[in-house]
């Protein structure tokens, strides 16, 4: 196990679970994993106050996985992510319930700060661990894990999971954008793994044992390691900044206002599908940012193109960063202008998003930018508006360019042990 204590002693180096050779009696498989998280559930409830928030505040901590909701939307945002997006190889639906019993299973163990199955050694000598072992000895840091399922699951070829009719109808594939530049290999994916965590390892650990664990059954197609969150759920943090130095995510939607959260974010019994109830749509999008252009761009430029001041973060003629903007002092083209929602009838979304660089671009410039996420109850209200607002005027896509893109139903959270991802689309 990684850490079963919750505090700042050195966690336990084993690598392993408590539970005897289970391997050897009933095999790899779900089965396995099941129990794993039975074990894992029970210390759950002794190291968790009754709100179950008690340590999502600190670095280390571990965010219960089981609730209404799926962690990582609402949760407080963890300073690094890695995200993945899968084709379902398996042959039928069958194959990927059981597919996502074994994840969910593992997700809860994961969260906790345990190894999944048998741990990382002490097993069988014939057979590879259960677990990779690079998160041996580290806290939870705050890992949560939240899964959505991409428009081309429910339109497989030869409707191979029987999902044809249980598409939402707000689960729309996202119109061309003005502008846009998507790379088909960094777009789509019939299932998606959103894993954020405070420890890079524990991030990257998570999504390669998911990946493991699904080996035949799923395959990467595209993933993003993403540092430095662009937003923030939590508004009386300090307001992280991009990569072209300004503050973002001033006007999110905190994950404490459920007001805005039920309006905005969650997706109502009422909208449908029943299966969807408590859950979110999620769009994701690569965007490129031209640092070196922005770098030799005045600091005019840059906060007109904004509409907010670099150093405070105030909007145009206001003083504080937290102060209502005064639309109509900024330009038309402003971004914080065009995307605000008294421009778009009102509508929000929950942004996190990362920064990332992934190297140079062969013409000897960064390959960087921001990860954009965003969570919302229809993104027919709320991102394809807003981004088709943006993609015409936005002063701000002269230093951008939209290069991968995605849109998942983000199901409602994992009610308990018994529970896995997915069940009420299935049942
Ligand atoms: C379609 C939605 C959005 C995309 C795409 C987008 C890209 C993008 N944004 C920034 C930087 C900032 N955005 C800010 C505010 C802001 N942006 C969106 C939406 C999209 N941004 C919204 C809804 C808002 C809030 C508007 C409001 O209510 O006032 C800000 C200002 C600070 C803040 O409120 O967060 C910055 C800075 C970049 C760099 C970018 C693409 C690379
Ligand atoms: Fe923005």
């Amino acid at each position: 196990m990684r850490d079963e204590t919750h505090s700042d002693e050195p966690a336990d180096t084993t690598g392993g679970t408590r539970a005897p050779s289970r391997r050897a009696v009933i095999g790899w498989g779900g089965a396995g994993l099941a129990l794993g998280a039975a074990v894992a559930g029970t210390t759950a409830v002794a190291l968790r106050g009754t709100d179950g928030t008690e340590s999502a505040g600190s670095a280390g901590a571990a965010v219960p996985f089981h609730g209404a909701h799926q962690a990582g939307i609402a949760t407080a945002v963890p300073d690094r992510l890695h995200f993945a997006a899968f084709d379902v190889t398996a042959k039928d639906r069958a194959g990927l319930i059981q597919l996502l019993k074994d994840w969910t299973a593992a997700a809860a163990l994961m969260t906790e700060g345990r190894a999944v199955g048998e741990g990382a050694f002490g097993g069988l000598p014939e057979a590879p661990p259960d677990d990779t072992g690079e998160a041996v000895g580290l806290r939870p840091s705050r890992l949560t894990l939240t899964i959505g399922f991409g428009p081309s699951l429910f339109t497989a070829e030869g409707d191979r999971f029987g999902l044809a009719g249980r598409r939402p109808e707000a689960l729309v594939d996202l119109p061309k954008f003005p502008g846009d530049n998507l790379d088909p290999a960094r777009s789509g994916g019939d299932l998606c793994v959103q894993a954020c965590a405070d420890d890079p390892q524990v991030a990257v650990h998570a999504i390669r044992n998911l990946a493991r664990i699904g080996f035949g059954r799923i395959a990467i197609r595209w993933s993003q390691l993403g540092f430095g969150k662009t937003s923030s759920t939590t508004p009386d943090a300090q307001t992280p900044r991009n990569l072209f130095g300004f503050k973002d995510g001033t006007r999110n939607v905190a994950g404490t206002d459920t007001a805005a959260l039920d309006r905005h974010v969650w997706v109502s019994p009422e909208a449908g599908p029943d299966w969807m109830a408590g859950g979110s749509y999620l769009v994701a999008r690569r965007i490129a940012m031209r640092i070196e252009t922005w770098d030799r761009t005045s600091l005019k430029e840059q906060e007109d193109v904004f509409g907010r001041d670099k150093g405070e973060g105030a909007a145009v003629g206001k003083a504080r960063e937290h102060d209502e903007p005064f639309l109509k002092s900024m330009l038309p083209t402003s971004h914080v202008r065009l995307a605000h929602p008294d421009s778009n009838g009102g509508a929000r979304m929950l942004r996190r998003g990362y920064s990332y660089t992934d190297g140079t671009d062969g013409l000897g410039r960064l390959d960087a930018g921001l990860f954009f996420l965003a969570y919302q109850h229809d993104v027919r209200e709320a991102f394809i508006p807003v981004q088709r607002a943006l993609s015409r005027a936005d002063a701000l896509n002269e230093y951008i360019q939209h290069v991968g893109s995605a849109v998942f139903a983000v199901p409602p959270g994992v009610r308990d042990k018994d529970d896995w991802w997915g069940r009420e689309l299935f049942s």
